[in-house]
């Protein structure tokens, strides 16, 4: 369980985004290429791990939250939203800025109202500026948030609620180190 996953962590590569060290890996970047066993692999452990009791959806953020919350919809039959990083301008839309370790800008949720039980998923959880930016876009609209989970954590931040992570990392500039797994 997870070993794919560990081992394609172990063997990424890092490369700088200014003064960041940015690690590159199918399931964060898509590249160099995706293993169906790999996504497998992390549904699975997902399923096993979230509450799922009650939910109604679930919310991922453009980009490299789609192939994983695809997986997770097909695996549950919950449904799937997707938030973008353009607006559509549909009623009941939420906006919100991101910030991460290397970039900016705004995510436009649509999809999820009062009264919707939600989780979130996503790739990787590094200054946790994403994952607070989804929690205040949900909150606005008046939905319960029932489990948020990460396949990668890297560092400890702070996003105001419990968070589940699959496997812990650190990262140096020429190396990634697991060093801890939800199992
Ligand atoms: O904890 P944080 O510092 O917010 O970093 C994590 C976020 O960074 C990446 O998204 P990014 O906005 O770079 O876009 P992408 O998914 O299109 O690669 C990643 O997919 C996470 O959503
Ligand atoms: N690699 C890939 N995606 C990311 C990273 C990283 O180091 N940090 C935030 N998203």
């Amino acid at each position: 369980m997870l070993d794919r996953l560990i081992h394609s962590l172990e063997t990424a590569p890092i490369m700088k985004r200014g003064e960041y060290n940015y690690f590159i890996h199918p399931i964060t970047d898509g590249v160099p290429l995706l293993e169906p066993a790999l996504l497998r692999e992390i549904g699975c452990a997902m399923v096993r791990n979230l509450d799922l009791e009650d939910v109604d959806k679930i919310v991922v953020c453009e980009a490299m939250g789609i192939h994983i919350g695809v997986a997770f919809s097909m695996m549950t039959d919950i449904p799937l939203v997707v938030v973008r990083k353009r607006p559509y301008g549909l009623p009941g839309e939420v906006a919100v800025h991101q910030a991460t370790g290397y970039s900016k800008g705004e995510l436009y949720l649509n999809g999820v109202a009062a009264g919707d039980r939600v989780v979130i998923i996503d790739d990787v959880c590094s200054t946790g500026g994403t994952l607070r930016a989804l929690i205040s876009a949900i909150e606005q609209t008046g939905a319960e948030i029932a489990d948020i989970c990460v396949v990668i954590g890297r560092g400890d931040e702070d996003i105001g609620r419990p968070l589940k992570t699959l496997v812990k990392i650190e990262v140096s500039e020429t190396q990634v180190r697991v060093v801890d797994t939800c199992l």
